[in-house]
């Protein structure tokens, strides 16, 4: 008897989750979300596949998904089997020429064939590009800052135009793009440049008037004193956020930047998320509390 009872307990929180649902699907059908894998976040076969699962359930809910993904630890260890040490300067990669052909490959040749096939599983929604292709990302060098000194980083650059076609002519019919962040230099236009795949992601949500922009990492969210784990930040207006940026580690601080910046240019919320945690997304997208941090312009709940 107790046996039959919980398991009517347990389809009746089932309908619960659904109905809870309801209303969010109905809000974010037809809307743009981008969604940012870090490298960090793939750390198994089962959250990768997670991972692919919540973006096929997202895109049959009426969503427009675009992905953009990472790779900063996958990276790190190509750079190592072929003989080339890492370094990083202000949180970015100082790539040099040899550097910036193992980035290109390891992200549009590796990460991203790896997370379109995963998507393509269930059936074939996924079309791979790098930011190279129809002119979608074009950047421009700069420097690292260390120490409050401007420091050259090779072929490092921060994305000046976006040309979202290529992105909506796959939305347009139903696919999936998943964008890897090497941008066209707009100083050479026969090189490349190697842009943080957080502040890459921000700039096309920006260019897409994206309604989400989410970023999941290998952490639970913000916190307000890192690393106190009471401090984990819920919610947090565009105002207080830009007033904390300058406090953030090196970790937090590209992403929380993005976050700002895409608020600041339209974007309905921003979200960090732990991607170490399956389906994490769909707990953001459908359930009234969300999960992680958000970051809205006037610091409400949507
Ligand atoms: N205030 C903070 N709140 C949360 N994480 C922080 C904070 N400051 C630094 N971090 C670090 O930032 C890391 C996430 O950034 P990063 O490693 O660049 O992620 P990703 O590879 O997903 O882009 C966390 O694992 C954590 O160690
Ligand atoms: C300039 C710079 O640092 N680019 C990054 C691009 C990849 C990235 O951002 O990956 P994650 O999101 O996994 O950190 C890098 O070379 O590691």
């Amino acid at each position: 008897m107790s046996e039959i009872l919980t398991r009517l307990a347990t389809a009746q929180h089932k309908a619960e989750v659904l109905v809870e649902a309801l209303p969010w699907i109905r809000e974010f059908s037809g809307q743009t979300f981008v969604i940012k894998y870090g490298g960090n976040a793939m750390v198994s076969e089962n959250l990768k596949a997670a991972f692919a699962q919540d973006i096929v359930f997202l895109h049959h809910m009426g969503i427009k998904v675009v992905v953009v993904h990472g790779g900063g630890p996958q990276i790190n260890a190509m750079l190592q089997r072929v003989g080339i040490e890492s370094e990083f300067r202000g949180g970015l990669r100082v790539t040099t020429h040899d550097a910036m052909d193992v980035v290109r490959m390891v992200l549009t040749g590796k990460v991203q064939r790896e997370l379109v096939s995963l998507i393509n599983e269930d059936a074939p929604y996924a079309v791979g590009l790098s930011g190279e292709d129809a002119g979608m990302l074009r950047a421009k060098r700069r420097k690292a800052i260390v120490d409050g000194a401007p420091v050259d980083i090779g072929h490092v650059g921060d994305v000046v135009e976006v040309d979202p076609v290529a992105i909506t002519d796959l939305l347009d019919s139903r696919r999936i793009p998943v964008v890897s962040t090497v941008a066209i230099d707009v100083a050479s236009p026969r090189e490349v440049l190697n842009v943080n795949a957080d502040t890459a992601a921000s700039a096309i949500a920006a260019a897409l008037g994206a309604r989400k922009l989410i970023m999941l990492t290998d952490v639970e969210g913000l916190y307000l004193n890192w690393p106190d784990k009471s401090s984990l930040v819920d919610e947090i207006s565009a105002a207080d956020l830009r007033a904390l940026l300058p406090t953030l580690d090196s970790g937090m601080a590209p992403k929380m930047e993005a976050a700002l910046r895409a608020v600041d240019r339209g974007v309905g919320q921003a979200h960090v998320i732990d991607g170490r945690m399956a389906h994490s997304m769909l707990l953001e997208v459908f359930t009234d509390s969300g999960i992680g941090t958000q970051v809205t312009w006037e610091g409400s709940k949507a």
